[in-house]
């Protein structure tokens, strides 16, 4: 609107007009609207004043897409108009005594003071609606959390009167030097099932889940148990008294009986190998065998040998799936360790991983030797890798009002905020709990956790971190910056990635280079560590793995010797 279609504009009949933003966002959180007197002697005048003494075109911008009021940009130019407007009552001197002369300058004098207050209102209201947001989201975060404890606390209250039924024939924990001060079992694990109707295949498992407890070896010594207090502070001194780099070490306590094959589909070595394995497990090793439907299709189709093997219908058994099984085996590439692990939202149980793609960061079993790989993994005890999952909350600007939101994703890599087919930069604000962090300018940003650091963080130039390291990676993709550099957080912070309203275009999150979901301006990823990690077997250990992965798959550091002869100190 400009200022002449502003002047044409008639009062209302109430001979007052009111100057308020037009938008609906921050409608209720802005200053109240100031009355300004209106007279055909002040239309009069406005048709007399320059653009550079009064610019009323920044009431247009108030308006801006979607209602919102807009950019940083309007703020300059509405102090720029309260300024010329109080310059050209300077220097306009009153000549005459004009009644309509008064009321004008009196009607430039609250327009110049309502800009003001606008610009003011507009800037308190924007951070107060930000922080709202924040805490909500937070609050949502956290409800969403205790509502999963909640479910777990009704459990552990049910399990608890059970195991005191079973410590007559079950020795307890302590009695068996178990768990208790020094690890974790495997029926703490159990506690977080989810109650339900037990779903139509579970009577054909029989037995319950193998329990098993982990330990933490110290320097080698795989006898060493982990403690708990890993900073002392006696005498007012705060000193390191454990070094966290522990192995972690995987001890059935009775034989696993359920394993589940996940696997790489359109390949026909995957295809006979888990033929093979499935019937050496089932004959030599009497074990319980779950596979997803397309394999069990695959199985029978073949031979119906076959028909021993279990699967699933719906989502709901999938969700039940933790309960039943004791380990999964995965015959793939590590899109397949990534597509296990994304079954489970929840527990995960032990991943044995044989390496059947081209690269196999996280798959470090050779396919050849399975039998006696799967014996010792079996018999136990093993080397695990808990691999860090980050959790990831879409938060909808247009659902901001709603207490439940999206579904969170589970990432074992990363999740990834990127411009998707928009040929605009992406932009994008990222909070790091309560602090802001920056402002992303580029194609987009990765959150990684230290597992995929090796994946897009690492072709984004980010760092490769051991993935037993507890921490978060921030890196960005092609920034439009000469100082963004990459960051490694620690892994107990939250972030919060927004689009921000004045966002050119939209942003589109993946997850793990799956489920693409678009981000409209106003909409908000937050980010955390899952209380769910990915716990993987490793061949040796969790460091020997890294380093053969990084050595053999990607090449690291690979030069030639400098030759022994030429120039000496
Ligand atoms: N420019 C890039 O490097 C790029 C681009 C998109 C996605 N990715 C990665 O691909 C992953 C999805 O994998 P996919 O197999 O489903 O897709 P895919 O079939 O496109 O394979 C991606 C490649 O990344 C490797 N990879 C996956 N996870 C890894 C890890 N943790 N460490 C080292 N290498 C790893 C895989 O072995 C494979 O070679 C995403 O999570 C993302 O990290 C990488
Ligand atoms: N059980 C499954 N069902 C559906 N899709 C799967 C399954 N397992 C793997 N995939 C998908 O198949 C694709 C290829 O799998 P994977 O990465 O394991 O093999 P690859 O590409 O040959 O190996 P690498 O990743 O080592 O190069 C991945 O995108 C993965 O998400």
């Amino acid at each position: 609107m400009s200022h002449d279609e502003l002047a044409d504009k008639e009062p209302s009949s109430s001979e007052e007009f009111q100057l308020a933003p037009t938008g609906s966002k921050f409608r209720s959180l802005s200053p109240a609207p100031i009355p300004i007197p209106a007279s055909p002697g002040i239309r009069s005048l406005v048709d007399s004043v320059s653009d550079e003494t009064v610019n009323v075109d920044v009431m247009a911008s108030h308006q801006s897409e979607n209602g919102s009021i807009s950019t940083a940009s309007s703020t300059v130019s509405l102090l720029e108009s309260e300024k010329a407007a109080y310059e050209f009552l300077a220097q306009t001197p009153v000549r005459s005594t004009d009644a309509h002369l008064i009321e004008f300058s009196e009607a430039l004098r609250t327009v110049a003071k309502a800009l003001r207050q606008v610009a003011e209102g507009k800037a308190a209201a924007q951070a107060e609606a930000a922080e709202w947001k924040r805490k909500y989201e937070l609050e949502t975060a956290q409800k969403q959390q205790s509502k999963i404890r909640g479910y777990s606390s009704c459990i552990s209250n049910n399990l608890d009167k059970l195991a005191s039924q079973l410590t007559l024939e079950t020795p307890a924990p302590d009695q068996l030097g178990c768990c208790g001060k020094h690890g974790i079992c495997a029926h703490q694990v159990l506690q977080d099932e989810v109650p339900g109707p037990i779903p139509r295949s579970n009577h054909k498992v029989g037995g319950r889940k193998a329990p098993f407890k982990l330990s933490w070896g110290c320097n080698g010594d795989k006898n060493g148990q982990h403690k708990h207090d890993f900073v002392s502070f006696e005498k007012g001194d705060i000193t390191t008294a454990e070094r966290s780099n522990k192995q972690i070490l995987l001890k059935w306590e009775s034989p696993p009986q359920t394993v589940l094959f996940i696997t790489k589909p359109n390949s026909s070595s995957v295809r006979v190998l888990c033929a093979e394995m499935v019937r050496w497990l089932r004959e030599y090793k009497n074990v319980n065998i779950f596979v997803d439907p397309r394999v069990s299709k695959e199985l029978l189709t073949e031979d119906s040998y076959y028909n021993f093997v279990q699967t699933w219908d719906n989502d709901d058994d999938i969700k039940m799936l933790h309960t039943k099984v004791d380990l999964i085996v995965t015959l793939g590439g590590d899109g397949t360790v990534l597509w296990a692990a994304s079954l489970f939202k929840g527990p995960v149980p032990p991943v044995v991983a044989f390496a059947l793609g081209s690269l196999g960061f996280m798959t470090p079993f050779p396919s050849e030797h399975y039998r006696e790989l799967l014996d010792n993994v079996l018999n136990g005890p093993f080397s695990i890798t808990l691999r860090n999952r980050i959790q990831c909350h879409v938060i909808r600007d247009a659902a901001k009002d709603e207490i439940v939101t999206e579904e969170p994703f589970l990432v074992l890599n990363e999740v990834t905020i990127d411009r998707g087919i928009s040929s605009y930069l992406t932009n994008l604000e990222v909070y790091c709990d309560s602090s802001f962090v920056t402002c992303v300018q580029g194609d987009g940003l990765i959150i990684s956790t230290t597992s995929g650091s090796t994946a897009y963080s690492l072709a984004a130039g980010g760092s490769m971190v051991h993935p037993q390291v507890p921490g978060i990676l921030f890196t960005p993709i092609c920034p439009h910056s000469l100082s963004f550099r990459p960051l490694i957080l620690p892994e107990y912070v939250t972030l919060r990635v927004q689009v921000p309203y004045n966002s050119r275009g939209h942003a589109w999150a993946s997850f793990d280079g799956k489920d693409r979901k678009q981000l409209s301006p106003g909409d908000a990823l937050i980010c955390s560590i899952s209380p769910w990690p990915v716990p993987t077997a490793c061949l040796v250990d969790s460091t020997t793995d890294f380093f053969r992965s990084i050595h053999e798959g990607l090449h690291w550091n690979l030069r030639k010797s400098q030759s022994f002869d030429g120039p000496r100190d």
